[in-house]
């Protein structure tokens, strides 16, 4: 197996990258949270237009980088961290849509276990498991800042998957019930299946982008980009106590 560079990451050295990366799905989104909030920031990656940074926050190194959307592109990017790069931790920050209607669009969800009915983590690692728990140490950690900064989160579950459109699916409200599931989107399984095969740490916080429950509140493309804000003070501020 090949070292690095790797071939979706052209970084040549471990340095690049810090120990504590922040990935959200959009390249774009990456670049945005770097030229706002990371000072000293230079770029380590631009394969395939999946942009990655490094720079300081708060004088802690910190990289973001983007994953992509599905379980196969933030699978690579991920193991190629993890193995690769020596990255301990990746704390995915994306967009979801709610799956209870007391969420709302714009709040918060930090994922405890991430639940899928496909078969990525059997066919990368193994595991025959539909529900992955993310690191309790770094969602611990998220917690303490979010009491800190004063922010709410929903905790629970949340449901992973490569299918955004389906006109198939119509068993989804049991299988939320039964699983304790909150919230959807489509990376996390792959990355706390990656995270615990490689002896890292994995967590997920997500801004619920859209609802069921109300379309007229769903964001738009521009705002799912730019909008962020308390998810990224969560973020941030929990990468700066990790690589104290
Ligand atoms: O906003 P991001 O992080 O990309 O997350 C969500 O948005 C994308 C779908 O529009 C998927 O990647 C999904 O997980
Ligand atoms: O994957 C996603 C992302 C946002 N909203 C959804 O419903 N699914």
């Amino acid at each position: 197996m090949s070292d690095i560079p790797t071939p979706h990451i052209e970084a040549t050295s471990k340095d690049e990258i810090a120990k504590v990366v922040l990935m959200p799905g959009d390249p774009l989104r990456a670049k945005k949270i770097a030229e706002t909030y990371l000072k000293d920031v230079k770029q380590f990656n631009q394969v395939r237009g999946m942009l990655g940074f490094t720079g300081t926050y708060k004088g802690k190194r910190v990289s973001v980088m983007g994953s992509g959307m599905g379980f196969g592109s933030i699978g690579i990017y991920s193991y190629e961290l993890f193995k690769f790069y020596d990255v301990d931790t990746i704390i995915r920050i994306g967009s979801c849509g709610a799956s209870r209607p007391d969420i709302k669009v714009m709040d918060i969800v930090l994922a405890d276990k991430a639940f899928s009915t496909e078969t990525f983590a059997k066919e990368a690692h193994g595991y025959d498991d539909k529900l992955i728990e993310g690191s309790q140490m770094v969602a611990d950690t998220i917690r303490e800042v979010a009491k800190e900064n004063n922010i709410k989160m929903h905790e629970g579950n949340i449901a992973s998957g490569n299918v955004f459109y389906s006109s198939v699916r119509d068993d989804w409200e049991k299988l939320e019930k039964e699983n304790g599931i909150i919230a959807a989107e489509m990376e996390a399984f792959a990355l706390f299946a990656n995270a615990k095969a490689t002896n890292k740490n994995g967590a997920c916080l997500l801004t619920v982008s859209d609802s069921k429950y109300d379309h007229e509140k769903n964001l738009t493309a521009e705002a799912r980009q730019n909008a962020f804000d308390a998810m990224m003070v969560l973020a941030l501020e929990t990468a700066a106590k990790l690589v104290d």
